[in-house]
């Protein structure tokens, strides 16, 4: 693992006597996308508040870049650039003219580099438009732009993807992943809808009642996914069937209208389409019913307050 960008020791937060983070620890590598992974109310908000200095800890630290928010606070916020609230924008400005209006408060900051986030996020060609004409996901972008001005290396974004559609969503994954890789910023994103953290992360921290449950990658959690529902649609279902019940019960199969619905993991999905091919049976197409994260994400909190 790469030195860590972010590292949480112990991180605990009490309000009026309750404990709403409770002894959180993990470091989050640098040049990662990293997800903050919970259900509603989880302590996503408070601890990412907490990271950015908008909260005190009632015990434990933060190290950014190594420094720690109690004892170097300045050094350690100065790393961070994080949209924690919707970034407040002047609707009636240009995006151009926010982000200069902006980059006057914050120092050493030029117009060659705020060409250079602009040029970053796509919004080359609307920027002179009036920011009340862009999309939710313009003003999330142009938020983003905003946020790295600095040249932070560590980005923050609280529940970035809210509100957005799927294309808006694929849109800020793809420019999220390009300003980690052009500008070598660590991300960190918070979210309660698992099947964007498996598009969007490299790692996720998974957290229930202020508690850390897990840190995996996303990889792994899709691997170790176990058994989901998948739909074969087939050209004969009577026969693919038949050719799975000869297996001795290896595969037992329902037969629904839409094809033949299988609980299998990845290596049977493999398996069964051979045997299918093999009996001479069409497939024309294979649907996993429910992702594996999402399946793995209710086993690990046996939650049920997912998107
Ligand atoms: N100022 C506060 N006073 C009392 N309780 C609070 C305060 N702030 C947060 N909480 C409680 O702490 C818990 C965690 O809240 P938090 O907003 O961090 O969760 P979250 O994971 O971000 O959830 P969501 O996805 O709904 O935003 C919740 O039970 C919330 O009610």
């Amino acid at each position: 693992m790469n030195e860590p960008i972010v590292t949480l020791q112990n991180v605990t937060k009490r309000i009026g006597g309750k404990t709403i983070i409770d002894k959180l620890s993990f470091q989050v590598p640098q040049g990662e996308v990293f997800g903050f992974l919970g259900p509603n109310g989880a302590g996503k908000t408070t601890t990412i508040r907490m990271m950015v200095g908008l909260m005190s800890l009632s015990e434990g630290d933060i190290l950014i870049g190594g420094h720690s928010i109690h004892t170097d606070f300045e050094k350690a916020i100065k790393q961070v650039g994080a949209i924690v609230e919707n970034p407040e924008m002047y609707k009636f400005l240009s995006g151009w003219n926010n982000l200069v209006h902006y980059a006057r408060m914050v120092p050493g900051i030029t117009h060659h580099r705020i060409a250079e986030v602009v040029k970053l996020m796509g919004l080359e060609n609307r920027i002179h438009d009036k920011v009340k004409t862009y999309s939710l996901g313009m003003r999330q972008r142009l938020g983003v732009a905003q946020a790295v001005l600095h040249k932070p290396r560590l980005l923050i974004l609280d529940e970035p993807t809210n509100g957005l559609d799927p294309a808006g969503i694929r849109e800020l994954r793809d420019y999220l992943r390009q300003l980690s890789r052009d500008e070598g910023v660590s991300v960190i994103v918070s979210s309660h809808l698992l099947s964007e953290m498996e598009l969007m992360c490299d790692r996720v921290a998974i957290i229930q009642n202020g508690r850390l449950v897990d840190v995996r990658t996303t990889k792994e959690l899709v691997q170790e996914g176990g058994r989901g529902t998948v739909v074969f649609e087939v050209s004969d279902t009577k026969l693919a069937h038949q050719v799975l019940a000869q297996k001795d019960g290896a595969y037992p199969a329902e037969l629904q209208q839409e094809g033949i619905v299988l609980q299998l993991d990845r290596e049977e999905i493999a398996d069964v389409t051979a045997l299918l091919v093999h009996a001479g049976v069409k497939i024309f197409g294979i649907h996993p019913v429910t992702t594996s994260l999402e399946d793995k994400f209710l086993e690990m909190t046996g939650s049920d307050q997912i998107a």
